[in-house]
């Protein structure tokens, strides 16, 4: 069965077409800048040369359709015609309290998608134009959503409450949800297998740094806390999120700054972290390099990057009254030697001993960066959020023809 992957983000769209035979890929790239002067569409089909072209994709459905036409381009494409994409598999940030698990999309799956936008404002509108674009042009594909709150369902009451009225979680809803839920599962799954041990005696701190960013504290195999909230604005800096910070901050400075709900919201989720700090970027290839040029500006949001990621570690060792593993994973996590080191040089009490050499590599595949007789074992994994969505769009749609 060939399955297309979806991803779709405010004003981008990220593409894979799996072949669930043996799960090769057959293509993938990427559209950006949807809706804005020239977007620019990045196709790569397997075995065959990058192609990219800017065009004029003024929303989502004009999207989908240039990838359907460059999957079946006769120079480029990777398929004969469109009908052989038997399913759709897409991200969804937010499941709420809706979903443990990946579902089949129904009226009653957009319903509930739809009453979750506010909860993920920057992800679930995305993911919903992505849907609604793949309907119009594939109507009778099935449709699978796959949520990056689904592993993180398993989360005690203790650990998903806020200490606020109670009544706001049974009237709203208010409580923990996590994200990037896919990532760590896929993650802690890859680096038990690595370490040849059963998950269910590990105990492991997963560290999705991308873009966005969150850590999870895995205990037999389970979620027992992750650190964004609600929505994913809370826990660790990320490239343009504030992360954590006192919630008195918000009326004091809407106050003082005459700023709406929108603004404030604005404010902390697109124009803080990385970015409001380095005022230079929210890309840490950027601050690194202005850090190493001697920008202080740019040291200042490195060094806070990281500070923050290792108190959070330490309080997930304190969670789980100890640690096995670390992982790192994502953009930031799989590629920055500097970050990582800079974060395992501080967490030698907990028995954390770096190989510098081994943390220099590069690759593509799981592996070690700490040393021999490191008490805790330090992995880099490459996360695949797009297998994982494939895998569970494969299984539900088989599953809809037995
Ligand atoms: N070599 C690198 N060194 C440091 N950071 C990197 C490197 N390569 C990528 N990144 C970071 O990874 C981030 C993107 O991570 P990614 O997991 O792809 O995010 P997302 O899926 O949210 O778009 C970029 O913003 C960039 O800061
Ligand atoms: C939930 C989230 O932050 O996702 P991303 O890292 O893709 O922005
Ligand atoms: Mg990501």
């Amino acid at each position: 069965m060939k399955v297309l992957v979806i991803n779709a983000g405010s004003s981008s769209l990220k593409y894979q077409l799996y072949d669930m035979k043996d799960e090769s890929v057959l293509a993938k790239g990427l559209v950006e800048r949807i809706g804005m002067d020239s977007s620019i569409v990045t196709h790569k089909p397997a075995g065959l040369a990058e192609v990219s072209e800017v065009s004029e994709i003024l929303e989502h459905t004009t999207a989908v359709r240039k990838v359907l036409s460059l999957l079946t381009d006769k120079e480029h494409g990777v398929i004969g015609s469109v009908d052989e994409i038997e399913a759709v598999g897409h991200r969804v940030v937010h499941g709420g309290e809706y979903f443990g698990e990946s579902a089949l999309v129904d009226g009653d799956v957009k319903t509930k998608i739809r009453q979750l936008f506010d909860l993920a404002p920057l992800h679930n509108p995305a993911s919903m134009m992505g849907i609604k674009a793949a309907e119009s042009n594939m109507p009778h594909v099935p449709q699978v959503v796959v949520f990056d709150t689904a592993f993180h369902q398993s989360m005690p009451e203790n650990a998903y409450l806020y200490a606020i009225p109670r009544v706001l979680y049974k009237k709203h809803k208010v409580r923990r949800y996590g994200a990037h839920g896919t990532s760590h599962e896929f993650v802690s799954k890859a680096a038990a297998e690595f370490l040849d041990r059963p998950i269910e005696e590990l105990k492991i701190i997963s560290c999705h740094i991308g873009n966005g960013a969150s850590l999870t504290a895995v205990q037999e195999g389970r979620s027992i806390d992750t650190s964004m909230g609600m929505t994913p604005l809370e826990g660790l800096m990320m490239g343009t999120r504030s992360g954590d910070l006192d919630p008195a901050i918000v009326p004091y400075v809407m106050n003082k700054e005459e700023l709406t709900v929108n603004e404030v919201n604005s404010m902390l989720n697109k124009h803080s972290g990385l970015l409001a700090i380095s005022g230079i970027s929210s890309d840490m290839r950027e601050i690194t390099e202005g850090m190493q040029k001697g920008d202080a500006n740019s040291k200042l949001a490195f060094e806070m990057y990281e500070y923050r990621l290792r108190k959070y570690i330490g309080s997930y060792a304190a969670v789980m009254n100890g640690v096995d593993v670390i992982v790192f994973t994502a953009g930031v996590g799989e590629n920055s030697v500097v970050l990582r080191k800079k974060v395992c040089e501080n967490l030698t009490y907990l028995g954390v001993e770096l190989d510098e050499e081994l943390n220099e590599i590069r690759s593509g595949e799981p592996r070690r960066i700490s040393t021999a007789n490191s008490k805790v074992q330090v992995l880099v994994v490459p996360t695949n959020e797009e297998l994982v969505i494939a895998r569970d769009t494969n299984r539900i749609v088989q599953g809809l023809k037995s």
